[in-house]
């Protein structure tokens, strides 16, 4: 098999691998798309004027050629796609119906779709023949209890439910944590995806039973530029305030960390060190462990937490706090130093188990497209 491309737009990176022959071959990602962007490929690294999504891309693809990978030389790409509604959910080829499809979702993921979408048409652009695949982010979600998926509304609202995000990532983790923890799957497990986006999931027998996003990646924790979870009735007065438009403006790309402490990237709030920066990364941990709460409650106890994530990787301290503060479910950490590294965050003897286990969200959108294709060479 030739070179696959997969390409993972989030809301304020895109991370790339190539593949060939099923294995990783060259990884990279533009960061902070929109402010200090830096762009890393393999062993390409240098600061980089991206100031949107589109620009990213055209970066990425730029870098792939200097590193003698042209989008012309691949043999497919495939894409993380965060929002499919209630029709996509299974991973799938992308023609110009699953695209309209992608489109029409766009209002239901605003920070997400739009780049997805561009990243299909980028290498659409320069490669017209290039079979592309998706993966979404809501599948593996499916498994919650209607309860869980379906809001309290009357009769003729079924499309406007939760769907939950972070599935790739979350089935990734279930996939991965045998192999870094050396021990069968945990029962009860909570996920904890923090990034510019984050959510919680909780995973019992390797399923989904409850995640904190909702209709959108919107709902739940507090983000880099989301706010998280917020009365319906708030919802209508800041359109009342500002119009449609204006709210969800301010709800998706002002609020959160950056509305509260002036940055949306957690790296730069923990820099800026004043008050509003202090007190948004609090509300940040704030929230993951109150909505912590609900998901231990979801599955009646914890076996084990698992980190993941721009943040959940790499943040130690803030990682050892909500450790801390989880301590009432049965959680210990080591009590000196900062705070233990991973891949193992507990301390000796703690009942309930804590790791770092990193997103791979590319192998797993690999494997997937993978298997599409595997499929329609043995069915030709
Ligand atoms: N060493 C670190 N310490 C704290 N935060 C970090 C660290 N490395 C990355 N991050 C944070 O991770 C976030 C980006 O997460 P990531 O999962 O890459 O984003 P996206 O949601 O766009 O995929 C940013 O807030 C960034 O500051
Ligand atoms: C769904 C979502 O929020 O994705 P990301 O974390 O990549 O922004
Ligand atoms: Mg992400």
């Amino acid at each position: 098999m030739g070179d696959l491309l997969v390409v993972n737009a989030g809301s304020s990176s895109i991370k790339l691998v190539l593949f060939r022959d099923g294995a990783p071959m060259l990884s990279g990602a533009v960061t902070e798309i929109g402010g200090a962007a830096e762009l890393v490929l393999g062993p390409l690294r240098r600061s980089v004027q991206a100031a949107d999504h589109l620009g990213a891309i055209a970066l990425c693809l730029a870098a792939l050629e200097e590193l003698g990978h042209p989008a012309s030389g691949l043999q497919a790409a495939a894409h993380r796609v965060v929002h499919g509604g209630r029709r996509l959910v299974a991973p799938c080829r992308v023609t110009p119906e699953i695209e309209a499809e992608i489109a029409a979702c766009i209002p239901l993921a605003p920070l997400h779709n739009p780049h997805n979408l561009a990243a299909i048409r980028a290498l659409r652009a320069v490669a017209p023949d290039l079979p592309q695949f998706a993966s979404f982010d809501t599948a593996f979600h499916a498994s919650n209890p209607e309860e869980a998926l379906r809001y309290a509304l009357p009769p003729g609202h079924e499309e406007i439910r939760r769907y939950g995000f972070h599935g790739i990532s979350y089935a990734g983790l279930v996939e991965q944590l045998p192999a870094i923890s050396g021990a069968p799957l945990p029962e009860r497990i909570l996920a904890l995806h923090l990034g510019n986006g984050a959510s919680l999931c909780a995973i019992r027998g390797g399923q989904s039973v409850a995640t904190t996003m909702g209709y959108s990646p919107l709902d739940g924790l507090t983000m880099g530029t989301r706010s998280g979870s917020i009365d319906g009735n708030a919802v209508l007065r800041l359109a009342e305030l500002h119009g449609i438009d204006g709210a969800a403006r301010i709800l998706n790309r002002e609020s959160g960390l950056l509305g509260l402490g002036g940055a949306s990237d957690m790296r730069a709030l923990q820099a800026a060190g004043t008050e509003a920066a202090e007190f948004a990364i609090r509300h940040f941990r704030y929230w993951v462990l109150r909505h912590a709460g609900s998901m231990i409650a979801a599955m009646q106890g914890l076996d084990a937490v698992a980190f993941t994530g721009g943040i959940g990787e790499n943040d130690i301290q803030l990682r050892r706090q909500i450790l801390e503060g989880l301590n009432w479910a049965g959680v210990e950490v080591e009590v000196e130093g900062a705070g233990p590294r991973g891949p193992r965050l507990h301390a000796e003897g703690s009942r309930v188990a804590a790791w770092i286990v990193p997103a791979r969200e590319e192998a797993r959108i690999a494997a997937e497209a993978r298997h599409i294709l595997t499929e329609a060479t043995r069915t030709a």
